[in-house]
Order: structure tokens, then C-alpha cells, then sequence
């Protein structure tokens, strides 16, 4: 379980963290003073610590000092109560992750925090190559020896130990992430900062700021500087994932970063240098975009020093088995299920699949078999309609008035449900729990009725409108079957 760790003389900012993380399962410890936070520290080795600039005894910044001798990758957040530039400077300056202003914005906290467990994450769940046939649960495992994947782990070990830029091209799902991080902790920095910022999720602007940061005012919303990545990470690694989706003006602010290492914050005036190491990855033709001007094309060379070709699933041979033997072992664990075997039809159906989302999809549909399961073996009637229409289409199973499937909501499967909606991390579970039973009660009801909804809806005891209006809602339809839709 993730931890968080609080220096703080002051007792509103421990309320307010707690308050912040209440309905988390983050543990949260507490210290007022830098030697109980020193012990706590040893103790609870925190993922993030929240640090007063202003203690007693010692000031939070010669605490911080310290603390990067026993745990130099732990993102430590300031929290300040003057917003005077010079503080703000020298805490980055010293690696912070960033600093927070007082009086505490709870939201501010919370999306903070979350940020700096995530960076944890990814600087601390090493990425092994899998040579054996152990899988540790605390790493995360790059599966494949198919002659492919092993050129590209000779690639890895040829560049990752060489402060080159790195450009990891792939298509979707084939794993260009877990490879920036196997580079990354392969490096020499690999004492230092990771981040990792998707350029296709942020608007234009907001990548900008997000990657270079902004002055107070810079534009409207802007109510205080906020430090960019590059800032954030000086001397570490960011992995820029989805380049070809950068704005130009981002691509000249990234051009000039690669060339000078040196940027101005947006609105700002002060030149920042930086020596940050960047690896890129993108699933777009980049070449294509140059001829129509949509890519740089100095650009480009800057960040191509070295190109790794992630090789898409379908063209790893025997790497499929290895992925499901992995995948079930995990999701086995996690899911607290006995899978132990997949059927030869089931197999031969997935090795014939092109996988266009690759393994990100993979992963998916065995997880999503291993929950509908209810015995030891993966059937191809398991698997997404996707693979079934494939080599057979038409051949997806309907499913029937007699049939059972946990898509009707059989109440044996409720557990499951919950569980898949819990790790999956929604946050709407209350009203998804409910239209998962609704839907259940519904098509059992009216396949008593054998489709008949003047009698269901007596049986229920509603209107018939009101089946009606929830039948639309949940995508039930009556014919010769009753479907409960997808
Ligand atoms: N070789 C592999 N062995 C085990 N798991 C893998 C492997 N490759 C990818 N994965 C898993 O597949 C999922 C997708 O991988 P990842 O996010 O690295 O892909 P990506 O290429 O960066 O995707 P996108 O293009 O959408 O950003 C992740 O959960 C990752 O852990």
C-alpha cells in the first residue's frame, strides 16, 4: 500500500491531509518536528513526502537535504507559506517535486500527491527482461523471447547506459512505456527522476505549461507559477509519450530545450537550464507528417540519437503463449482465481488474431475471460466477440434465454463484477453495481415470462412503461431471445 509521509509543525495541514486522502487507501503518517519526521521516515519508508519549509528546529530544506542521502528518489512536495520566488527557486533547485502555498488547497493536495505516487511508481516497480520462469509481483515484467523482442533488449542494453535521446516507435499497446522505464533504469540516472507525460492527453497550451511550466498570470487560471516537468526532473529522464502530437509551437520549445537545454517558463522571462534526458516514443508515422509539415524535421533527428522498433505482438512468434501463461499467473493472483489452462481451440483462435491493440489488448480480453470463468479452463466462448469474429464471423455466441453469462448479471458473478470495477478503479461503482443487478433482474424476470412484459411487469411490480423506459436504458431487447445487450 502506498504511503505518504507529513512534516508539519502545523496541525490544520495534517487535518487537511487526512481529510484530503479519506476515502483512500493511502496510508498517511505524521511528524511536527524534523526528528520524529527522520524516524518515521526510516520506519515507514513513504512514497511522497509533504514537508514544511519552516520547521522548528531546522529548516525543511536542510531536512530535505538529508532525506536525499537516504532516499533519493523520493518526490518531496514543500509546503510554504511565503510565495516569494527565491524559496520557490531554491527548493526546485534542490530537486524538489514542487511546493505547495498556504492555506492549503485541498484539491491542490490531493491531484499533487496523486502525481508524485504515480512518478514513485515508475521511478521505483523495476522493469525486468524476463530470462526465468519466476515473475515478481513487485516488478513489472517485459515477457517475450522471440527473436524480435530479444533485438530490441540488445538495444536496450546498447543505449540505455548512453545519455543519447531515444525514439521508441510502436504500435499501440505493444509496450513503449514499460521500454522507456527499462531504459531508464538501465541508465546512469536511474538515481534520479522519471516522468512520463502523454502529449496527446493535454490540450496544446496545457502540455505546454505542463512541460515547461508558467508564470503567475501567464493566462487566465494561471493564479500562481506552477514548475514544468523539465523543471521538476532536472538531471533525470522524461519519456514524451505520443510525440507526433505536439503542437508546433511545443515543438519548438522542445527543439530548443534538446539543442541548448534551456527553456523560458510560459509568460515568463528567465532563462532555465536544465540536463534532462529525454526518450520519446509515438505510433505515428512521423516521416509522413514531415513531408506534410505537420512534424519538424530538425526536430526529429533531435530526438531520434537512437531508434528502437517495438515489433507488434503478431510478429513475436511463441511470445503469445509466454504473455498468457504470464497474464494468467497475475490476474490469478490479483483476481483470487484458479485459472490454470487455456483449451487449444481458445489458444489457436488467439494466435490466429491479429491483436490490433497488441498487448495492452491482450491483457484485457484474458482478464476479462478469467472473470467470466466459472471453471479452471479459458473457452473460446470467453473471449471478446472481436477474436470469435474474426475466423468465424457470425460465429460470436448469442446469447440465449437459457444461457447464463456474467454480462446478465448472475448473482453468483456480483463479486466478480465488483472486483473488476474496484482494481479497474472507477469511481462510479454504486450506479454500475445497480444496472448490473437491474439488468439481471430484468431479463431472469422476463425469461419466466418468456418475453411476455404485461406479465414481467406484474411480476416486478411496476408499469409496463416503467419496464419499458428501463429496458431502453440497459439495452434489453425481447425477440426470440431475451438479450441482455452488451
Ligand atoms: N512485453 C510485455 N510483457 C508484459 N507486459 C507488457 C509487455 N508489453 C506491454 N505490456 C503491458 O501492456 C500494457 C500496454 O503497454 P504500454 O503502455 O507500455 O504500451 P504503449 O505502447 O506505451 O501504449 P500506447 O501506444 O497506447 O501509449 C501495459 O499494461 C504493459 O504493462
Amino acid at each position: 500500500m502506498a504511503s505518504l509521509l507529513v512534516i508539519d509543525d502545523d496541525r490544520t495541514v495534517l487535518l487537511l491531509v487526512k481529510k484530503a486522502f479519506a476515502d483512500s487507501d493511502l496510508e498517511i503518517h505524521c511528524a511536527s518536528d524534523a526528528e520524529s519526521g527522520m524516524v518515521a521516515l526510516r520506519e515507514h519508508k513513504p512514497d511522497v513526502l509533504l514537508l514544511d519549509i519552516l520547521l522548528p528546529e531546522i529548516s525543511g530544506m536542510e531536512l530535505a537535504r538529508e532525506i536525499r542521502t537516504i532516499d533519493i528518489r523520493l518526490p518531496v512536495i514543500f509546503i510554504t507559506a511565503t510565495n516569494d520566488s527565491d524559496t520557490a527557486i531554491e527548493a526546485m533547485k534542490m530537486g524538489a517535486y514542487d511546493y505547495l502555498l498556504k492555506p492549503l488547497d485541498i484539491r491542490q493536495v490531493r491531484t499533487l500527491v496523486e502525481r508524485a505516487l504515480e512518478t514513485r511508481r515508475l521511478m521505483n516497480s523495476p522493469v525486468r527482461l524476463q530470462e526465468a520462469e519466476s515473475d515478481s509481483e513487485e516488478s513489472d515484467v517485459l515477457v517475450g523471447r522471440s527473436p524480435k523482442m530479444l533485438e530490441v533488449y540488445k538495444q536496450i542494453g546498447r543505449v540505455a547506459a548512453q545519455d543519447v535521446t531515444v525514439l521508441i516507435r510502436g504500435e499501440s499497446g505493444s509496450g513503449k512505456e514499460l521500454i522507456a522505464r527499462a531504459l531508464y533504469q538501465h541508465s546512469h540516472r536511474n538515481g534520479q527522476c522519471f516522468m512520463a507525460v502523454n502529449c496527446a492527453a493535454l490540450t496544446d497550451t496545457l502540455l505546454e505549461s505542463e512541460l515547461f511550466g508558467h508564470e503567475k498570470g501567464a493566462f487566465t487560471g494561471a493564479d500562481r507559477r506552477h514548475i514544468g516537468r523539465f523543471e521538476q526532473c532536472n538531471g533525470g529522464t522524461i519519456f514524451l509519450d505520443e510525440v507526433g502530437d505536439m503542437s508546433p509551437a511545443t515543438q519548438s520549445k522542445v527543439l530548443r530545450l534538446l539543442q541548448e537545454q534551456k527553456f523560458e517558463r510560459v509568460g515568463g522571462h528567465d532563462t532555465i537550464s536544465v540536463d534532462v534526458r529525454l526518450i520519446s516514443a509515438t505510433n505515428r508515422d512521423l516521416e509522413q507528417m514531415i513531408e506534410q509539415n505537420e512534424f519538424r524535421l530538425d526536430l526529429f533527428h533531435r530526438l531520434n540519437g537512437f531508434e528502437i522498433q517495438l515489433p507488434p505482438l503478431r510478429e513475436r512468434s511463441g511470445d503469445l503463449k509466454l504473455l498468457l501463461d504470464h497474464f494468467l499467473k497475475r490476474f490469478n493472483t490479483q483476481l483470487n482465481k484458479n485459472i490454470t489452462s487455456i483449451s487449444a481451440e481458445a489458444l489457436e483462435l488467439m494466435e490466429k488474431y491479429p491483436w490490433p491493440g497488441n498487448i495492452r489488448e491482450m491483457q484485457g480480453a484474458v482478464r476479462r475471460a478469467m472473470l467470466m470463468a466459472t471453471g479452471p479452463t479459458i473457452v473460446p466462448e470467453l473471449l471478446p466477440k472481436d477474436i470469435l469474429e474474426y475466423l468465424q464471423p457470425g460465429s460470436a455466441p448469442r446469447r440465449s434465454a437459457g444461457s447464463r453469462s456474467s454480462d446478465e448479471g448472475g448473482s453468483v458473478d456480483l463479486a466478480e463484477f465488483l472486483d473488476d470495477r474496484m482494481s479497474s478503479g472507477s469511481e462510479n461503482v454504486y450506479q454500475e453495481s445497480l444496472q448490473f443487478m437491474e439488468r439481471y433482474l430484468l431479463t431472469r424476470v422476463l425469461r419466466e415470462t418468456q418475453g411476455n412484459q404485461s406479465k414481467a411487469a406484474l411480476r416486478l411490480g411496476i408499469t409496463r412503461g416503467s419496464l419499458r423506459n428501463k429496458m431502453r436504458e440497459l439495452g434489453i431487447q425481447v425477440g426470440q431471445v431475451v438479450e441482455p445487450g452488451e
